[in-house]
C-alpha cells in the first residue's frame, strides 16, 4: 500500500514539474531552452556586472547620446537578453499585429514576409538585414523571396546563433550574417538590390546615419522598408504617465531616445531617399501587437521560476534573475505603450534611392 502511495504520488510530481516547465506558456517552438541561459559573449561571471554596467548607461544620459558609446551599450544588452528572447519569444525578436485564427509564429512570419514583397526584389537578388538578430526574419524571408540575404548585426554571440540556425535550417546557401556596426558598414556603395531593417534601427542614436549608410549601400532605383520603433500622435510629452511609459520602454530595450512618428519621413527624405509609403501598421483594421506579451503572463511567472531555481544551482550565471526581471517589468511598459495608443514599433516606411 505504501510503496503504491509513493509511486504513485512521485508520478503525479513528475507530471506535474512536467507540465510546469514544458506545457504551460506558450507552446511555440523556441530552439533554446532555459538550462542553456547564458550571457552571449560575456562569460558566466561577468553577467551581473555587465547588468549593472548597462543601467549605469541611463545615469550618464549624455553618454548614450554619443554616437560612440552606443554601439557597446546596445552589444552589451543584446549579450544579456539574447538567450532570454530565443527562449521565452522564438528566433524573430519582433512584435506583429495579432490574426484571429493564426498562431503568433504564422502572424510573425506573414509580417516578415511581407517586409520583402514591399521592397519588390526577385529571387537571386541581394538584400541587406540591417540589425538582424539571430535571423528569424532572415531564414523567412530567403525561403519566401529565394533572394541572398546579407544580416549585419553588432552582436558577435547572436553572428553565432543566426549562422547555426541558417545552416540547421538548411538556409546557409541564402543567407550570410556579418558582425558590424549599421553606423558603418562593411559594404561597398551601390551594391544591394534591396534593404529592410525590422525594429532595429530604434538603436540609433542618430536615424538619420543609418538611412545615409543605407542609401549609399543600395543600388539607384532600390527600395528600403523599415519597421521603426516610434511615439505617436496621441503621445503628450506633458503627460507624466506617458513619459513614464516611453522612459520606461527606453531603459528596458536599450533605446537612446524613441523618435516621434512624423521625424522618420523627414528624415528618410533629408539622406535622398523618395517616401513610397508611410504608415503604422500597429493601427486598425490590425489587432493589437501587445497581445501577445499579455497572454505571455502565466509563462514569465513560470520562467521566473525557473531562472530563479537555475541560478542558485549556478546552470544560468548570476545576474539573469536580474535581467529576466528588468524584461518583466518593461513587457508592462510596452503593454501600456500599446493600450494607450502612445507607441508603435511598426511605423511602416518604404523608400526609394532615386535612379540618379
Ligand atoms: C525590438 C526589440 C525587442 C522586442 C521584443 C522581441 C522584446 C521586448 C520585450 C521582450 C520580452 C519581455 C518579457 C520577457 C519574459 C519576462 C520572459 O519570461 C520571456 C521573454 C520575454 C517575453 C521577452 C521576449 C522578447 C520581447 C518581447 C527592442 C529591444 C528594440
Ligand atoms: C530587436 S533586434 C531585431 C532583430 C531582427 N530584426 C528581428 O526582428 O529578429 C535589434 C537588432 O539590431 C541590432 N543592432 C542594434 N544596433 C546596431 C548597430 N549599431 N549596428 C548593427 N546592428 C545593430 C541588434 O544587434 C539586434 O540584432
Amino acid at each position: 500500500m505504501n510503496s503504491l502511495f509513493l509511486v504513485g504520488s512521485t508520478a503525479l510530481i513528475g507530471a506535474a514539474l512536467y507540465w510546469f516547465v514544458f506545457i504551460l506558456g506558450s507552446a511555440e517552438r523556441k530552439g533554446k531552452s532555459a538550462i542553456d541561459l547564458s550571457g552571449g559573449s560575456i562569460s558566466h561571471d561577468k553577467v551581473e556586472e555587465n547588468y549593472k554596467q548597462y543601467w549605469s548607461f541611463f545615469k550618464r544620459p549624455k553618454e548614450i547620446e554619443s554616437k560612440e558609446s552606443v554601439p557597446a551599450f546596445v552589444d552589451t544588452f543584446y549579450n544579456l537578453v539574447t538567450d532570454i528572447y530565443e527562449w521565452g519569444w522564438g528566433q524573430s525578436f519582433h512584435f506583429s499585429p495579432s490574426i484571429p485564427g493564426k498562431s503568433h509564429k504564422d502572424a510573425t512570419r506573414l509580417h516578415e514576409e511581407m517586409a520583402v514583397d514591399l521592397i519588390s526584389v526577385k529571387p537571386g537578388d541581394n538584400i541587406l538585414d540591417v540589425g538582424c538578430g539571430v535571423g528569424g526574419p532572415m531564414r523567412a524571408i530567403a525561403a519566401h523571396s529565394k533572394t541572398n540575404v546579407t544580416g549585419i548585426t553588432i552582436n558577435e554571440y547572436q553572428v553565432n546563433r543566426a549562422k547555426l540556425h541558417n545552416k540547421k535550417a538548411g538556409l546557409d546557401y541564402l543567407c550570410n550574417v556579418v558582425c558590424g556596426n549599421f553606423l558603418e558598414m562593411p559594404f561597398a556603395d551601390d551594391s544591394f538590390d534591396g534593404a529592410y531593417s525590422i525594429e532595429a534601427t530604434c538603436h540609433a542614436p542618430n536615424l538619420e546615419e543609418v538611412y545615409a549608410e543605407i542609401y549609399r549601400i543600395l543600388k539607384p532605383g532600390g527600395l528600403y522598408v523599415s519597421y521603426e520603433w516610434v511615439t505617436t500622435e496621441k503621445y503628450d510629452g506633458e503627460n507624466a504617465e506617458h513619459v513614464e511609459v516611453i522612459q520606461g520602454i527606453e531603459r528596458g530595450d536599450a533605446l537612446p531616445g524613441l523618435r516621434h512618428y512624423d521625424q522618420i519621413g523627414e528624415i528618410a527624405r533629408k539622406v535622398g531617399f523618395e517616401i513610397v509609403k508611410e504608415l503604422d501598421l500597429a493601427k486598425p483594421p490590425s489587432k493589437p501587437w501587445w497581445d501577445r506579451l499579455k497572454m505571455g503572463r502565466i509563462a514569465y511567472w513560470r520562467n521566473h521560476c525557473l531562472v530563479t531555481i537555475l541560478q542558485a544551482l549556478g546552470v544560468a550565471p548570476k545576474g539573469t534573475v536580474e535581467v529576466h526581471k528588468m524584461l518583466f517589468v518593461t513587457a508592462d511598459f510596452l503593454t501600456r505603450g500599446g493600450d494607450t495608443g502612445i507607441f508603435s514599433p511598426m511605423h511602416m516606411i518604404l523608400c526609394r534611392k532615386p535612379q540618379s
